[in-house]
């Protein structure tokens, strides 16, 4: 609730800073590429939102013209005109297309929200690379990779860093801003500036596993999954001790679940091959088990709960 209050706020604040970046391309069109050109379109930015799927693009631009208006309905309670223009200036900005290289030629900045997969993003840091102007700031949205070993690939090194935002970006106010061994301090501030621009409060954080929130929250949900896979407390109750217990919007099962049992696994898995002997990384077989079973949460119908299907 305050959230949208608070964006629209620092949205009609923000953008008559001096933002320098103004032509954003955002690459990978999925649930957080989405969402985040959809903020720095809401903040007046040009956005190119790039997938190597043409019906991702087609759906990504659905579920924004939706959430814009969602924004809409609580800037503009009382002129839903107004509502109606600002969600179609905001689509306005939004371009979309298929090869990043292309996209990439005018952008001031590059987030990357592609498949979590070191290769897959290795490849495609090294195309931006090259057709990117000089000037342009290369970022990650990645949940737990490293960012120095991400951008291990592209030349700029002082021009690479980490932006990792939340789920749901139009909602969740929080950016971190990464700074890997050799982003640069202009860089760094020009991503602060950005993060401000489009409506987030942002925090600084070394290239550590998880930056702070993963950090913090990976091995929270793990927890939660280990207490239930006990038997010492039910799902439900679970989710309800931490809601009323401890004032969290969701429980860990539940946000478990709207994150992705599939997620939380290549996380856990991933830091459990870099740091074997951490017992908060140690493999969960439920989580295993409901994985191989193709119950990944929210999206697949089931999870650790069912699901109506829509
Ligand atoms: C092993 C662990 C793995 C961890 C993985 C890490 C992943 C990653 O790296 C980090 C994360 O993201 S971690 C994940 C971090 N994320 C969390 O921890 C999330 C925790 N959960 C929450 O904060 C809340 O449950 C939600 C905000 C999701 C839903 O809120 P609710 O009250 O249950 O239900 P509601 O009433 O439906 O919605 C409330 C308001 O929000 C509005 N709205 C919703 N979606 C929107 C959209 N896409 N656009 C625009 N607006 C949207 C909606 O219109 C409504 O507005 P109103 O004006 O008030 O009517
Ligand atoms: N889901 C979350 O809660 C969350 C939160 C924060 C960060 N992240 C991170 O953001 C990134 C994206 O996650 P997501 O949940 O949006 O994934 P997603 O699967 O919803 O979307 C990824 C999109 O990238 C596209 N894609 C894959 N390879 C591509 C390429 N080479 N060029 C262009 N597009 C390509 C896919 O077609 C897909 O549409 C990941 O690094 C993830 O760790 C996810």
């Amino acid at each position: 609730m305050i959230n949208f209050r608070i964006i629209g706020r620092q949205f009609s604040t923000s953008i008559s800073k001096q933002n320098a970046i103004k032509n954003v391309t955002v690459i990978g069109g999925g649930l957080m590429g989405s969402g985040i050109a959809q903020v720095a379109a809401q903040a007046g930015q040009s956005v190119t939102l790039v997938d190597v799927s043409s019906d991702v693009l087609a759906k990504s631009q659905k579920s924004i013209g939706a959430n814009l208006g969602r924004v809409a309905k609580k800037l503009y309670k009382d002129k839903p005109e107004d509502g109606e223009k600002f969600v179609a200036e905001a689509l306005g900005r939004i371009k979309t297309a298929t090869d990043p290289g292309e996209a990439s030629k005018s952008a001031d900045l590059i987030v990357e929200a592609i498949v979590e997969n070191m290769d897959v993003k290795h490849k495609l840091f090294k195309q931006l690379d090259s057709a990117a102007p000089a000037h342009t700031i290369l970022a990650s949205n990645t949940s737990s990779l490293s960012i120095n070993e991400i951008g291990s690939v592209v030349k700029r090194k002082d021009k690479f860093g980490g932006l990792h935002f939340f789920n749901p970006v139009p909602v969740m106010r929080l950016l971190e801003v990464v700074k890997g061994a050799e982003t640069s301090e202009d860089t760094y501030k020009s991503m602060m500036e950005w993060g401000k621009a489009v409506g987030k409060t942002c925090i600084t954080c070394k290239d550590t596993p998880g930056f702070v929130v993963n950090r913090l929250l990976v091995p929270y949900i793990c927890e939660a999954m280990r207490l239930y896979e006990r038997g010492d407390a039910s799902a439900r109750d679970i989710d309800i001790a931490m809601k009323l217990g401890a004032g969290y919007p969701m429980g860990p099962l539940e946000l478990a679940d709207y994150v992705g049992l599939d997620t939380n696994k290549f996380i856990l898995d991933g830091w459990h091959k870099k740091f074997p002997d951490q017992p908060l990384f140690k493999p969960i077989p439920l989580l295993n088990k409901l994985v191989a079973e193709g119950k990944l949460g929210v999206k697949t119908g089931e999870g650790i709960y069912k699901y109506d299907k829509k």
